[in-house]
Order: C-alpha cells, then structure tokens, then sequence
C-alpha cells in the first residue's frame, strides 16, 4: 500500500490537494479544512473530506462521462482512503463553468450594478435569492488563491476556446446543474447554484472533473424557510458564519486578522450539518461509507 509521499503532490486548493500517480491517474484529496469569509479557518472539520467526496461519488455514479477511475483501490493511501479519488488525467480547460438558478453572491452583484451577470440581462425587479428559471450559465476565469474568480461572458469564453466547445461547456453546465436541483428539491435541499470543471479526454469528448455538487462547489440552502428578498442560511456554513460574526468570536471580519479557532460546539455541529446534507440527499447512511 503506497503513501502519499509517494505521489508528487501537483496541485494545492484551499481545501483539496492534487497528487500525480501514473501516466493516466491523478489522486484528488479532499481535506477536512473549511474556508469562511475567504480565510482558510485554522480549525479543521473532522469527516469533512470523507463527506464531500462520498457526495461526488454519489453524483459520478449518475453523471457521465466523468474522471472518476475508483474510490476503493490499494493506489489509495490508507490515511487518505474516503477522502480521496483516483481520476484520469484530462486537458482540463480553463473555465469555471458556474450554473446558476438562484441569484446571489457574486451574480448578485454584477446584476445590481448592471442589471446583468455575464452578459446575461436578466428581468428589473429580482432580489437577493429569486429563483431564475431557466437556470443561467455564468462562466468565471480561476483567480489565484485568495482572489475571486472573475465572471465573463460566454462570448469571452466562446472567443478562447471556439463556439463549439463554449457552447458544449454551456449546454453540459446547465444540462447537470438542471437535473440535480430538480432531485435535490425532492430530499428538501435547495441547490442554488454549483461550479464544474470540465476536461477533454484523448478523443475530445468533454468529460466531468474535479468534485460534483459538493457543499465547497455549490451552495445548498434549506428548501423550509427559502424566501427571496434576504440572505438564504447556507446549509453547511451557517453555524461558522454566524459565530465568526458573534460578539463570542471577538474576530472583526473587515479586518485582516485571521479568523480565532471554533468552539467545539460549532466545530461537532457542523460536522453534523456535513452528514445530514449526504444523508438527505442521497438516502444513504454515512456510517456505511469506506472507513
Ligand atoms: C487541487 C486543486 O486543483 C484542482 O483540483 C483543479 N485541477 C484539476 C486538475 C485535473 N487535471 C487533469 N485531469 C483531471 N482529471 C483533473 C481534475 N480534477 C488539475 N487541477
């Protein structure tokens, strides 16, 4: 059983990590780290990793093609096994591909200063949260750790890349993000809005990469209590937020102080929001994924 000192470590996210195996694999770790507020919290969520990439397996295994090669595999270190996906190595392309059908954070912005988000003019009148129906492709440029990822225009990226695969990489975005918010609804979760990363394989056929409708790639909000015109809770992060947000924390988020370590009382009650999130939405018991 190798370790993972034995793969060259190729890739570092704020929360997951990218290891290369072979020729054709590649090992994608997921951490227990959690961000908030654009820092990285010193205060790690146990099952976090083993939570979120039990939830890509479970969207792999309805989803294809995707890069998903195994999850259960001796190439997979013991002390990342759960957490961790051999994949195959693809060309990835370079574009966040972000499905919206909710409008907030940076969609949100873009449409109360323009009226538009990526070019899209959406109808006068929408606030924090309306639902857009049908659901809107909003392409983003990768920033380097710690910026924001820039919003673009599906022009822009038609203009890199070529019509044909911008508008394969529009079609296949909304296409997914379409057909998990329906299922989602019916396990009482509202998925307002998921970021993917395609590649293409050897014979140029757009494949599914990097993690699917996990809490750290999309926003899930309660479906009881959804209603336009505030800040929807964040399913996963709520309980962070609101403490960092608290007197309790003594952390003041406009400054550049990191943020203080969680309790252990919101650190436990966080973890269980991970597990209720998979359990809810896929109807299986989280005791039963790999150990
Ligand atoms: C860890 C932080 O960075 C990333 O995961 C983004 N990234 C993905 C790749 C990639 N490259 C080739 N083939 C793949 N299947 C993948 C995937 N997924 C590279 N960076």
């Amino acid at each position: 059983m190798p370790t993972l000192a034995d793969y060259q470590h190729v890739a570092r996210g704020k929360v997951r990590d990218l290891y290369d195996v072979d020729d054709e694999l590649l090992l994608f770790v997921a951490s227990d780290r959690i961000s908030a507020y654009d820092h990285i919290l010193s205060s790690e969520i146990p099952d976090k990793g083993r939570v979120l990439t039990a939830m890509s397996v479970f969207w792999f295994e309805r989803l294809t093609p995707n890069h998903l090669v195994a999850f259960d595999d001796p190439r997979i270190p013991a002390e990342v096994r759960g957490r961790a996906l051999l994949v195959r190595k693809l060309q990835m392309v370079d574009v966040e591909c972000v499905a919206r059908g909710y409008l907030t954070g940076s969609g949100m912005a873009d449409y109360q200063a323009t009226g538009a988000v990526c070019g899209i003019e959406l109808p006068v009148g929408l606030v924090e949260a309306s639902e857009l129906d049908p659901p809107i492709f909003t392409p983003a440029s990768k920033a380097e750790i710690g910026a924001h990822d820039e919003n673009v225009s599906f022009d822009v990226i038609a203009a890199k890349h070529g019509e044909e695969l911008a508008s394969k990489l529009r079609d296949r975005t909304i296409e997914l993000y379409s057909e998990a918010r329906a299922y989602a609804l019916t396990r009482g979760l509202i998925l307002a809005d998921t970021k993917f990363e395609f590649g293409l394989d050897a014979s140029g056929e757009l494949v599914l990469a990097d993690e699917v409708f996990t809490p750290d790639s999309s926003r899930y909000w309660p479906a009881e209590g959804y209603e336009p015109g505030r800040v929807q809770p964040s399913f996963d992060k709520q309980y962070v937020r609101d403490w960092l947000t608290s007197d309790a924390s003594g952390w003041d988020r406009k400054s550049d102080t990191p943020p203080p370590p969680l309790p252990a009382d919101v650190v436990e009650a966080t973890r269980n929001r991970y597990v209720e999130a998979y359990e809810r939405l896929t109807g299986r018991s989280f005791a039963d994924w790999l150990a």
